[in-house]
């Protein structure tokens, strides 16, 4: 009779949260993670969105890197009770080297990394487990997405203050607005950030940079409320959102 060796588990999922941008778009004030949303810093919201998603067991927060920012975060996070363990680590200039640094701090045993913006502290629970769930079918790489509701136009660089002359406008059926958490296979994205470096072309998500290794990437529908919060309007929004979940008796 022939032995079958059992397959190996399959390892853990994490979430990385970068959370060190400065929120130069939402105006002055504190570093953007930790303004309030409803009496709330915004990357409580967030940590509490990925650690309630039933696949995640590990959350690393990535702060903004003074030690004052990393011990505040350290200290909200400690207050976040749920079935995921939470870890603090510090960021760096950009995003990219923010979830760099979030990558370094996994564990061998996690596998399916889910990059999630602190900016994007609403995203339903379902959209990150639908996900996780999405590369552990076998994608290496899963962005959720919206359709456009504006039509895009192509610009040539101009001079500042000079009107910007359009070159094209581009079949809007075909693009996609794309958000958090994007979901990978835990070496394809190592391999990105290792080849793809800050100092040379840096990427604004890290969807692209897998792109540029020649892998596929894959999107699945994204929530409307998993939405930015990039300028001071989008907290008036957030709000909202929070006012009409609460009256539904919602998270
Ligand atoms: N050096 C950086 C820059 C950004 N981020 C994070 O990346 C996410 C998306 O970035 P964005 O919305 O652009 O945030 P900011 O960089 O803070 O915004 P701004 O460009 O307006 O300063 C945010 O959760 C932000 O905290 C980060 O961890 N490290
Ligand atoms: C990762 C991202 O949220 C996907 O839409 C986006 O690219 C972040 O861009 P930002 O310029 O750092 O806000």
């Amino acid at each position: 009779m022939t032995q079958t060796t059992p397959p190996d588990p399959p390892g853990r999922t994490a979430a990385v949260i970068p959370a060190a941008g400065r929120g130069v778009r939402l105006g002055p004030g504190a570093p953007k993670a930790l303004r309030a949303l409803n009496g709330t810093p915004m990357l409580v919201h967030a940590v509490r969105a990925m650690a309630r998603a039933r696949a995640v067991s590990l959350v690393v927060v990535v702060a903004p890197p003074e030690d004052a920012a990393v011990a505040e975060v350290r200290a909200l996070c400690a207050d976040v009770t749920s079935g995921a363990d939470v870890v603090v680590v510090a960021g760096g200039d950009t995003r990219q080297e923010s979830v760099a640094r979030g990558l370094a701090a996994l564990p061998a045993d996690v596998d399916v990394v889910l990059v999630h913006d602190a900016a994007r502290p609403l995203v339903p629970v379902d959209t990150v487990e639908a996900v996780a769930a999405a590369v552990r079918a076998g994608a290496p790489a899963v962005v959720p997405a919206l359709p456009l509701a504006d039509t895009v136009k192509q610009i040539a660089a101009a001079p500042p203050g000079d009107p910007e002359p359009v070159v094209a406008t581009p079949d809007r059926s075909l693009l996609r607005a794309v958000q958090t958490p994007q979901g990978f296979d835990r070496a394809v994205l190592a391999a990105a950030h290792e080849k793809i470096t800050v100092a040379g072309d840096g990427a604004t998500d890290d969807a692209g940079m897998v792109e540029r290794l020649g892998e596929p990437v894959v999107l699945i529908p994204g929530h409307e409320e998993a939405f930015k919060v990039t300028r001071p309007l989008d907290l008036v929004l957030a709000e909202a959102v929070l006012a009409r979940r609460r009256e539904s008796g919602g998270f």
